[in-house]
C-alpha cells in the first residue's frame, strides 16, 4: 500500500516536471542541454567555479543555444554572437530585464543599482544620465584628465616596478581610481591605500559574491530570510554593505558639490533640476557610485590582462607596436590620444585583449519578460539568459584561428593592416543594457596600453628564493563577476635612457592643478 502511495507520487512529480520541461505554452522544444535529472533539473552539473569553462564544454556538445534547468529555473546560454544578437540586442523589448536575486537587489542594494534594474522608467531616467556622461562624445572630453593619471602611472612604474619587479595591479587601480573620482567628485586618488579606494574595492568584491546566480540560497528561497540573524548570516552582511555603500557615497557626494571645478556630480545634479527629472538625490548618489564601481575592476583586471599577454604571448606584437610607435611618435615624447589614427596596431592590441580575457567572461545576465521562440526552440518566459562572452570570444568563424593565443593582428584589414574590421566586440555586452562606460573604458586602456609599449619592456618579475624570472600563469585567475589574473611580479624596465627623460620631464603630477583640467572639461561639455 505504502509504495503504491509513494510509486502515485513520484510519478506525479515526474509527470509535472515533464510536463513543464515540455513547456506547454509552445508546441515547439525546448533548446538541447545536459541531460537533466527529475526535479533538481541540471543542479547535480552546475559548475561550482569559472562556469564559462564548463558552459564552453556544453557549447561544444549541444551547440549555440543551450538550456539547463536549475531547479525549475531556466537558464539559457548563448554562445554565438549572431544568437546574441538576434536576442539581446534585435529583441531587446524582451530581453533587456536582469534575473532578480534577493540577495543582491533586495538586501544589499535595496533596488537602487543600475546594473541589477529590469528594465523600466526609473532604469532609464538613470540610463538618460548616463548616457548624457559617458557616451563617445562626453568621453572625448575627459581626454586631458586620462593622460595626465597616465602620466603619473608612468611615473610610478618607473619609481616602484622596475628591478625585480612587483604586483603592479594597485598602481593601475589607483590611476583608474583617480581617474573616476577626479571626474565625478572632483578629488584624485593618490594612493593605492587611500581609504576612499580601499573601501570600494571591499565593495566590489562582496557584490561579486552577492551577484553570483545560484550561489545564494536565500535567492531561490527568499523565505529563509525570516530565520533569525545567527541562522542567516548574510542578512548582517548585506545590511552593513548598503551601509558602508551609502555612506561612502554620501561622503564623496557632498565632497563633489563643495569642491571649486566642475565635475560629474555637479553636472548631473543640474541636468535633473533642469529638466525635472523624477529622481530624487539619493538615487543619483548611489548613481554615481555605481558607475565607479562598474569602471573600476574591468578597467584595471583588462590593463593586468595586457600585463599577463606581454609576459606570456608574445610572438612578435610588441615589436610591430614599437616599430609603429617610433614610426609615428618618435622618442622625444609620449604617445597622446591624438596619435590613435596613427596607431592602429593600439587600437587592434585593446581590442584584442577585450577578446582574449573579457573581463566578464559569462557576461552579466539578462532575463527575459516574455516567452519567446528562437531557430525553432522556446524560450520560457523569466529565463536567465547568460551571453557567454568567453565563448563567443573564441569564434573561429569570426576571430580566425588559434583564439587562444593573444593576436592582435586579426583585428585588422588583411589588405592593408591599418584598417580596424569590423569584428562584434563581446566584451562589453548587447543591445539596451549594454554598458554604457565602453568608449571611457577604451580611451583610459588605449593611452595606457600605447604608453606601457613606447615606455617598458614588460617581463616576469625576479623571484627572491631563486633569482629567476617567476612563471606566470597566463590562465590563472579568480572566479566572480570579473576575472582577475592571480597576483604576479612583473617588472617594468625603460626601454632606453630617452624614456626616464620624457617621463622624469613632467614627473610627479601631483602639484599641477587638476580643477583647470576639470572646468575645461565643463567648458567643452556645455558646448554640447
Ligand atoms: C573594460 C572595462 C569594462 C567592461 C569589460 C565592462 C563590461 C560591462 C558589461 C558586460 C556590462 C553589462 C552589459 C549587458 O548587460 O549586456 C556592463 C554594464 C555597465 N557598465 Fe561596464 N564595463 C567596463 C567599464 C565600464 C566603465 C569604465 C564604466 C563607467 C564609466 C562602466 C559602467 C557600466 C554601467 C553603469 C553598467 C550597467 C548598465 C546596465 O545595466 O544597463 N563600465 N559593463
Amino acid at each position: 500500500m505504502c509504495s503504491t502511495i509513494f510509486i502515485t507520487i513520484f510519478g506525479l512529480i515526474i509527470g509535472i516536471y515533464v510536463l513543464k520541461r515540455r513547456n506547454p505554452g509552445s508546441s515547439l522544444p525546448l533548446p538541447p542541454g545536459p541531460k537533466p535529472l527529475p526535479i533538481i533539473g541540471n543542479v547535480h552539473q552546475a559548475p561550482k567555479s569559472h562556469a564559462w569553462i564548463t558552459y564552453q564544454e556544453w557549447s561544444k556538445g549541444y551547440g549555440p543555444i543551450v538550456h539547463v534547468n536549475m531547479l525549475g529555473q531556466p537558464v539559457v546560454i548563448l554562445n554565438t554572437s549572431q544568437v546574441a544578437h538576434d536576442l539581446l540586442a534585435k529583441r531587446g523589448a524582451t530581453f533587456s530585464d536582469r534575473p532578480h536575486l534577493f540577495l543582491a537587489n533586495d538586501l544589499a542594494l535595496k533596488g537602487l543599482n543600475i546594473l541589477m534594474m529590469n528594465y523600466t522608467d526609473q532604469f532609464r531616467r538613470h540610463q538618460t544620465l548616463e548616457v548624457s556622461a559617458l557616451n563617445a562624445t562626453p568621453a572625448a572630453a575627459y581626454l586631458p584628465l586620462q593622460t595626465l593619471e597616465s602620466q603619473q602611472l608612468m611615473q610610478d612604474l618607473l619609481t616602484n616596478a622596475s628591478g625585480a619587479g612587483t604586483d603592479v595591479r594597485c598602481h593601475f587601480q589607483r590611476a583608474v581610481a583617480s581617474i573616476m573620482h577626479t571626474l565625478l567628485y572632483g578629488f584624485r586618488v593618490k594612493d593605492c591605500n587611500d581609504p576612499v579606494l580601499q573601501v570600494a574595492v571591499k565593495l566590489n568584491e562582496e557584490f561579486s559574491e552577492f551577484i553570483q546566480v545560484g550561489a545564494n540560497i536565500v535567492d531561490q528561497f527568499p523565505i529563509l530570510n525570516n530565520l533569525p540573524g545567527f541562522l542567516a548570516p548574510w542578512k548582517a552582511k548585506a545590511e552593513n554593505h548598503f551601509t558602508t555603500k551609502v555612506n561612502l557615497q554620501g561622503e564623496n557626494f557632498r565632497q563633489a558639490l563643495c569642491s571649486g571645478g566642475w565635475n560629474i556630480a555637479k553636472y548631473l545634479k543640474k541636468s535633473i533640476e533642469k529638466d525635472s527629472l523624477k529622481m530624487p538625490l539619493s538615487e543619483l548618489e548611489f548613481e554615481l557610485g555605481t558607475i565607479i564601481d562598474a569602471a573600476l575592476d574591468g578597467t584595471t583586471d583588462s590593463l593586468m590582462w595586457f600585463v599577463v599577454a606581454c609576459i606570456t604571448q608574445d610572438q612578435g606584437f610588441i615589436a610591430k607596436a614599437r616599430k609603429e610607435l617610433d614610426t609615428f611618435v618618435g622618442r622625444a615624447r609620449l604617445p597622446i590620444p591624438d596619435d590613435k589614427p596613427n596607431l592602429p596596431y593600439i587600437t587592434a592590441i585593446v581590442e584584442e585583449i577585450f577578446r582574449w580575457r573579457p573581463a566578464g567572461p559569462e557576461g552579466v545576465p539578462h532575463m527575459n519578460k516574455e516567452e519567446t521562440t528562437y531557430n525553432g526552440y522556446t524560450i520560457p518566459k523569466g529565463s536567465v539568459i547568460v551571453p557567454n562572452v568567453w565563448t563567443i570570444s573564441r569564434e573561429e568563424t569570426l576571430f580566425g584561428p588559434d583564439p587562444e593565443d593573444f593576436i592582435p593582428d586579426r583585428w585588422l584589414d588583411d589588405g592593408d593592416k591599418k584598417t580596424l574590421k569590423a569584428l562584434p566586440p563581446a566584451a562589453f555586452g548587447y543591445g539596451r543594457r549594454i554598458c554604457p562606460g565602453r568608449y571611457f573604458a577604451r580611451n583610459i586602456i588605449w593611452i595606457v596600453v600605447a604608453r606601457l609599449l613606447w615606455s617598458f619592456e614588460i617581463k616576469a618579475g625576479i623571484s627572491e628564493e631563486t633569482g629567476e624570472p617567476t612563471v606566470v600563469d597566463p590562465i590563472a585567475c579568480t572566479y566572480g563577476l570579473v576575472m582577475r589574473s592571480l597576483p604576479f611580479k612583473a617588472s617594468f624596465h625603460p626601454r632606453g635612457p630617452w624614456v626616464q627623460e620624457v617621463i622624469s620631464r613632467d614627473g610627479d603630477t601631483y602639484s599641477q592643478d587638476h580643477s583647470t583640467i576639470l572646468n575645461q572639461i565643463g567648458a567643452d561639455i556645455s558646448k554640447l
